[in-house]
C-alpha cells in the first residue's frame, strides 16, 4: 500500500516536471547570433544566454579560479572545457526561472556536444538549432568593424578571428552537420541586413508550437 502510494507520488513528481524549451543559435563568429538574438527576445519572449557572455562574465570576476583558462582559450580563438560553460548555463537557466531559452555560441565542438548530453540534455526540451548561415569574409569584416568601434573583446583581431574561423570550421561545423543529420537545424541566409535576416527568422518563430 505504502510502496503503491509512494510509486504514485514520484510519477506524478516526474510528469509534472516541465522542461524548458531550447533553441541552440550557431553559425560563424560574426553572423550575427548576439544581434538576432537580442530581437527574438523582444518578439517571443525567450531569455538569451550567450556561452561567450556568460564566459566572459565569468573571467572578469574577481578571484575566478578560471579567468586565465578562459581569456587563453578565448584569444587563441579555442573553446573552453565543457564543464565550465555548461555549469554556467545551467545555473544562468535556473537563476533565471524562465521556460524558454535562446543559447547562443554553444555547443561548438564535440566536448561541448558530449558535455551537454551528459549533464543537460535529458532535463530539456531542444525545439531546433538556429543557424545563421554567413559568407566567412563578410563575417570576418563585422567582427573586426565591432573590434574598431570598440568592443573591447580580445579576440576582435586579425590574428585571433584566423584561429577562431579554424576552430568553427574544424570543430563548429561538425556539430551544425550532426544537427541537420537529425533535421533539426532551421537554417537563415545571414549576409542580409540586420532587419532582413530578422524577417527570415520571424517566420521561424512564427510557426513554431511551444512545449507548453
Ligand atoms: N545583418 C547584419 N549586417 C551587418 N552587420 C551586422 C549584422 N548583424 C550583426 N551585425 C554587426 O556585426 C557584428 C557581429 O554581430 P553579432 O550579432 O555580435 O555576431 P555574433 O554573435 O554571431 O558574433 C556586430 O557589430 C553587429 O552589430
Ligand atoms: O561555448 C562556448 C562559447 C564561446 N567560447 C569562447 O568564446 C569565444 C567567443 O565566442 P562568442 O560566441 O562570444 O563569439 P563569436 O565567436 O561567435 O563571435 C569563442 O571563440 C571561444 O573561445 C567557448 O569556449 N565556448
Amino acid at each position: 500500500m505504502f510502496t503503491r502510494l509512494l510509486n504514485g507520488i514520484r510519477s506524478l513528481a516526474m510528469s509534472s516536471t516541465i522542461k524548458p524549451d531550447v533553441v541552440f543559435v550557431l553559425g560563424a563568429p560574426g553572423a550575427g547570433k548576439g544581434t538576432q538574438c537580442t530581437n527574438i527576445v523582444k518578439e517571443f519572449g525567450f531569455i538569451h544566454l550567450s556561452a561567450g557572455d556568460l564566459l566572459r562574465e565569468e573571467r572578469n570576476k574577481e578571484g575566478s579560479e578560471y579567468g586565465e583558462l578562459i581569456e587563453d582559450n578565448i584569444k587563441h580563438g579555442r573553446i573552453v572545457p565543457v564543464e565550465i560553460t555548461c555549469s554556467l548555463i545551467e545555473k544562468a537557466m535556473k537563476k533565471s526561472g524562465s521556460s524558454k531559452f535562446l543559447i547562443d555560441g554553444f555547443p561548438r565542438n564535440q566536448d561541448n556536444l558530449d558535455g551537454w548530453n551528459r549533464q543537460m540534455a535529458a532535463n530539456v526540451n531542444l525545439l531546433f538549432v538556429l543557424f545563421f548561415d554567413c559568407p566567412q569574409e563578410v563575417c570576418v569584416s563585422r567582427c573586426l568593424e565591432r573590434g574598431a568601434a570598440g568592443s573591447g573583446r580580445s579576440d576582435d583581431n586579425p590574428e585571433s578571428l584566423k584561429k577562431r574561423f579554424d576552430t568553427y570550421m574544424n570543430d563548429s561545423v561538425p556539430i551544425i552537420q550532426y544537427y541537420e543529420q537529425q533535421n533539426l537545424v532551421k537554417k537563415v541566409d545571414a549576409g542580409g541586413t540586420p532587419d532582413e535576416v530578422f524577417e527570415a527568422v520571424k517566420a521561424i518563430f512564427q510557426n513554431i508550437s511551444p512545449s507548453r
